[in-house]
């Protein structure tokens, strides 16, 4: 029998995955969702054709739980939890800083957990899926959780204590390409361009880069010399850069994701 998989906290994380699954072929007889709100569990049964549930109905009857509330939200979800979760149950949660420790501490059944941090182009099926397995979770269950995160992008393994730093680079990762996307397209518009062109000129530069950076096999730096002409339009521009200290910026940013990650192992505030 195929094995039945519940998202709960179906948000922009849940639904990506969701979604994801099911474009990967996923059966949705094989598939739950809970949500807290009941027009969000409607528009979910609408657009998707899955049934929703009560979180406690997805531990019943689920052979996999995926965890997609906010680390604020986890510790009211595992009470809810652990009174119905038979303890061969997988729990995967996709939370940024908390610990499989604090699932194992929660589920006294001794429950698989694993831990993974993927990001939001799982949508567009080239996410990065970051695993690390909790005390209790074998071989089987990190394939187990391979097999729903790898259609929808790459996944790699790291041990837990390297999570925090995952996070940072890779949970959060879209979000700072996005922030220099908008930014370069102001830049766009100071230099004359309409907001358009700006916008399309700088996603290709983007989409351009990106496939460089993953299909050449070449280091950042050479890349960036093949760009930079002796005397030319690029250097001005990385000389600013490096006036106004970007890369430092980028370093003490990504440290700072690294240590909410890190406060937020707590489950709290
Ligand atoms: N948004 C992102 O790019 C990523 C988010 N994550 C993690 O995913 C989790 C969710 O983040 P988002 O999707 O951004 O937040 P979100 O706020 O969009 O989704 C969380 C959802 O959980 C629901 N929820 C809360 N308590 C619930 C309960 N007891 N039962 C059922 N549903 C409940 C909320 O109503 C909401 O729809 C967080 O732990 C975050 O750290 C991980 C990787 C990337
Ligand atoms: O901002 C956040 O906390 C989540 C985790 C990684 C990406 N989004």
């Amino acid at each position: 029998m195929a094995q039945k998989v519940a998202v709960l906290g179906t948000g922009k994380i849940g639904e990506a995955l969701l979604s994801g699954m099911i474009r990967a072929g996923w059966s949705t007889d094989d598939l739950l969702v809970t949500a807290r709100r009941p027009e969000r569990a409607e528009a979910l049964r609408a657009r998707y054709g899955v049934e929703t549930v009560t979180n406690a109905e997805a531990a019943k009857s689920a052979d996999t739980l995926i965890l997609a509330v906010k680390p604020q939200d986890m510790a009211a979800l595992l009470s809810e939890l652990a009174p119905h979760l038979p303890a061969d149950r997988l729990v995967i949660s996709a939370a940024a800083g908390v610990p499989t420790s604090f699932f194992e501490e929660r589920l006294p059944g001794g429950n698989p957990v694993v831990r993974v941090m993927p990001n939001t182009p799982v949508l567009v099926d080239e996410g990065m899926s970051v695993i690390s397995a909790g005390t209790h979770a074998t071989e089987d269950h990190l394939l187990r959780t391979e097999a729903i995160f790898k259609p929808v992008g790459k996944t790699l393994r790291v041990p837990e204590s390297q999570q925090d730093a995952a996070t940072a680079l890779s949970g959060s990762g879209p979000a700072y390409f996005y922030f220099l996307v908008e930014a370069m397209t102001d830049a766009g518009i100071l230099l004359g361009l309409p907001r358009d062109k700006a916008h399309d000129l700088i996603v290709q530069a983007a989409i351009g880069a990106a496939v460089m950076l993953r299909d050449s096999g070449e280091h950042p730096v050479k890349l960036r010399e093949a760009v930079t002409s002796p005397a030319g339009t690029t250097i001005n521009a990385i000389r600013e850069l490096e006036k106004h200290g970007v890369r430092h910026a980028l370093i003490a940013a990504l440290e700072a994701a690294r240590d909410r990650s890190r406060e937020l192992a707590s489950g709290e505030g």
